[in-house]
């Protein structure tokens, strides 16, 4: 489980959290949605430890993320959180299968094996045949699959989703979501996703509003 209570953080003067409030559960997949600079990129890297909030707590299964100095923070991220970005975020230097199988060799998972379930996930996902491509040589669509399974390869608790169809088409981002609602499903992971899609928000169990700064409306995802 993950919880934020009353996060405010600034960039110099401007203000992005204002007292930014928000329960996760396990199993539970949730859409964060909000006018642009709500401040919703910013709760999330929040969660994942990324960034510090200037107050407030982050609590990652019951671990205070801002109490744990810089390198136990980045070790319990790498344990516990997955990520998807925008943009994927791969290393461009590497292939697919290095890309997935990072975080399980940065945990310490020897390198065949780690090869060997990047490998079965990339063909669950579809995208087996460019494995060993360069990711800056693969499409958009295939880098977000392997982006959804570089982020649960290593079966974290917390997968955290920015945008992750936001340069899609619609056909690819459907396909991407399926992907990562079932995967983290099956996972029993918790699920967030920063959007501004209702296609996006309707894969989700729930949906919660920010607006400057802070959590003003949860309930219920949309309706598909
Ligand atoms: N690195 C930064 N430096 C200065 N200000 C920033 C920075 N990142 C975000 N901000 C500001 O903080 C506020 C919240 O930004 P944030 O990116 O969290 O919003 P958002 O809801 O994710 O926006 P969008 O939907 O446009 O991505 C905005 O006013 C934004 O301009």
């Amino acid at each position: 489980m993950i919880t934020a209570r009353d996060l405010t953080l600034s960039y110099g003067p401007t203000p992005a959290l204002r007292g930014a409030s928000l329960r996760l559960d396990p199993g539970t997949s949730t859409a964060l949605m909000g006018a642009s600079g709500s401040g919703k990129s910013s709760l999330l890297h929040c969660l994942a430890g990324v960034l510090v909030p200037d107050t407030g707590v982050v609590h990652l299964d019951g671990v205070e993320l801002s109490g744990l100095g810089d390198r136990d923070r980045s070790r319990l991220r790498l344990e516990r959180i997955g990520v998807v970005f925008q943009h994927g975020d791969l290393v461009p230097e590497m292939t697919v299968i290095e890309n997935v199988a990072l975080p399980l060799q940065l945990l310490g998972v020897k390198r065949a094996e780690a090869r060997r379930r990047a490998q079965d996930l990339l063909a669950e996902l579809g995208v087996a045949d460019v494995a060993h491509r360069r990711t800056s040589t693969v499409s958009g669509g295939q880098a977000q699959r392997a982006a959804v399974a570089r982020a649960v390869v290593h079966e974290p608790t917390v997968v955290l989703a920015d945008e992750p169809t936001g340069a899609l088409d619609s056909l690819n981002a459907e396909a991407v979501m399926d992907a990562l609602v079932m995967l983290v499903r099956r996972a029993g992971a918790t699920l967030l996703v920063v959007t501004h899609d209702n296609l996006v928000a309707s894969h989700l169990d729930r949906l919660v509003t920010l607006s400057d700064g802070v959590v003003v409306a949860s309930g219920q995802g949309a309706v598909r």
